[in-house]
């Protein structure tokens, strides 16, 4: 008996991440122990799981949703592109290999086998899998062995849903134009359609409602609503919406064309008194007190375009006007002196000098550190427990313990364990630990170390089960979920 759903989308950023989390947590409300699934996720935001390895960031926020634990099998293949070419291919949460995208291609079948293992495992151990599609099912160009949408559907055999966003307009050509790009038997699995971020007056939309479902003689299962202020982490897109009302402190983040993990600075952005700017990548950094230099997938390359755009001189500058810098993972490897790749893990085998602010040298291994840890911030004269993770190569050493003030983060789960350092002048800090102002007060330390003091706001993993809770009310709200018990053989 089926108890598999598929959501596809007519495209990237229709909604798919959203919906599957929506579904698993009102699935998972009325008590079904859910597994929400990505058979292939393209993502440079990922997640340490709780069996230790990698998956997308989307699926770990669906898990949430879900109230299960994270699982490598939620999210089998993971790519993450370090190049415009080439991406580090992750499966069942493990780097295998760095491949170009002809040569994936033909991996396809190897990839997929990956996938169903998984799939069967979680088909023994959950109620329902709530699955995720990639981009959208209609590119033709990559319907020949797909793994990520129908080719994955025909193979389980499931239903699908497709969502289509109707907020940039020609919602219904999308719809149509997908399904006609089917095959027959793609087609008959769409069991019905989902409209996403409508704002204004549905009677209006009634009418194109009522022409599709008789065009495609197919439901409208729901029209979900454009939530205003729905802060749910975003899959790979860096999210820039703000609501600033007392303006205190200015950080920003330089986006380097190999970003990761840029979820890190989410806290930071919805927090009222910070004014995060994401520095476009081809232009001058603003000015601010802080600038943090992010995580990165390719640290050696970044480290060149930081060069080339002149933010080395900015950054120099920023620092003697009395600013500070931060830095997490790639971005703290760049604040030292080397960085090695002898065998050219990340890039071409060689060497790059860092910016130089720190004494430490970093080597990336074959091998990467994937874990999920908690540590004391000290910083400011204050400190606090703080929970984060690490996903990173690099391992990297103190040249000379005479250049620094004091590590930034120690007693890790309570072990003689510590990570980054604070500069003598203490204007430069970093360390690896991701996820680190997920917690409030380390946001409060951050400002005091800017000299400025913040409001405390809510803890950001309350924040985001709430702002689930709310995406699950507008689903069950706007969405006929009778269809969806139906197919999954739930009631
Ligand atoms: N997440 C990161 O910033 C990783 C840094 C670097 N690419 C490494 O693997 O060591």
């Amino acid at each position: 008996m089926n108890k598999t759903l598929m959501v596809q989308g007519t495209s990237s950023d229709a909604g798919k991440s959203l919906l599957v989390a929506g579904i698993c947590r009102v699935l998972a409300r009325k008590g079904f122990k859910i597994a929400p699934f990505k058979p292939q996720n393209m993502a440079l935001n990922s997640a340490v799981t709780q069996d230790g390895g990698e998956i997308g960031r989307a699926q770990a926020i669906q898990a949430l949703a879900a109230g299960v634990k994270t699982q490598v099998d939620f999210n089998p293949i993971l790519l993450k592109p370090s190049s415009d070419t080439g991406a580090q291919v992750i499966i069942h949460g493990k780097a295998v290999s760095d491949m170009q995208a002809t040569k994936y291609h033909d991996y396809k079948k190897v990839a997929m086998n990956a996938v169903i293992e998984s799939f069967e495992r979680l088909n023994d151990s959950f109620d329902c899998i709530i699955v995720e599609g990639a981009g959208s099912p209609a590119e033709i160009n990559l319907r020949e062995g797909d793994i990520a949408n129908m080719g994955f559907a025909e193979k389980v055999d499931c239903p699908v849903v497709l969502v289509a966003d109707i907020d940039r307009g020609g919602v219904f050509a999308q719809i149509v134009g997908t399904l006609e790009l089917l095959s027959e038997s793609e087609r008959n699995r769409i069991v019905g359609f989902v409209i996403n971020k409508f704002r204004g007056d549905i009677k209006l939309l009634e009418s194109g409602l009522t022409w599709l479902e008789n065009k495609t003689n197919k439901p409208v299962l729901g029209v979900l609503p454009f939530i205003k202020g729905l802060e749910i982490a975003a899959e790979d897109a860096i999210e820039t919406q703000q609501v600033i009302t007392d303006e205190k402190v200015t950080i920003v983040i330089p986006v380097f064309p190999r970003i990761s993990n840029h979820t890190d600075f989410d806290s930071l952005r919805l927090h009222p008194q910070i004014n995060l700017i994401y520095a476009n990548p081809n232009k001058a950094l603003p000015s601010a007190d802080l600038i943090i230099l992010p995580g990165s997938k390719n640290v050696r390359a970044d480290l060149e375009h930081l060069r080339k755009m002149q933010w080395d001189k900015q950054i120099d500058k920023h620092l003697r006007y009395g600013g500070k810098l931060f830095a997490i993972c790639g971005g703290y490897q760049m604040l030292g002196h080397l960085i090695k790749d002898p065998n050219g893990y990340e890039y071409t085998p060689g060497q790059s000098h860092g910016l130089g602010y720190l004494p430490i040298e970093t080597e990336l291994k074959q091998d990467k550190v994937l874990i999920n840890t908690e540590y004391r911030l000290n910083l400011a004269g204050r400190s606090t427990q703080v929970k984060g993770y690490e996903i990173h190569c690099g391992v990297s050493q103190i040249t000379d313990e005479s250049l620094v003030k004091q590590t930034l983060l120690d007693n890790a789960n309570g072990l003689n364990k510590s990570d980054g350092f604070v500069s003598l002048d203490n204007q430069v800090a970093g360390c690896y630990l991701h996820g680190i102002f997920d917690n409030p007060e380390a946001v409060n330390i951050l400002a005091n170390w800017l000299n400025a003091d913040l409001c405390k706001t809510e803890d950001y993993v309350k924040q985001q089960l709430s702002a689930l809770d709310k995406l699950a009310d507008a689903c069950e709200a706007h969405i006929d979920f009778n269809p969806i018990y139906k197919h999954l053989n739930i009631k």
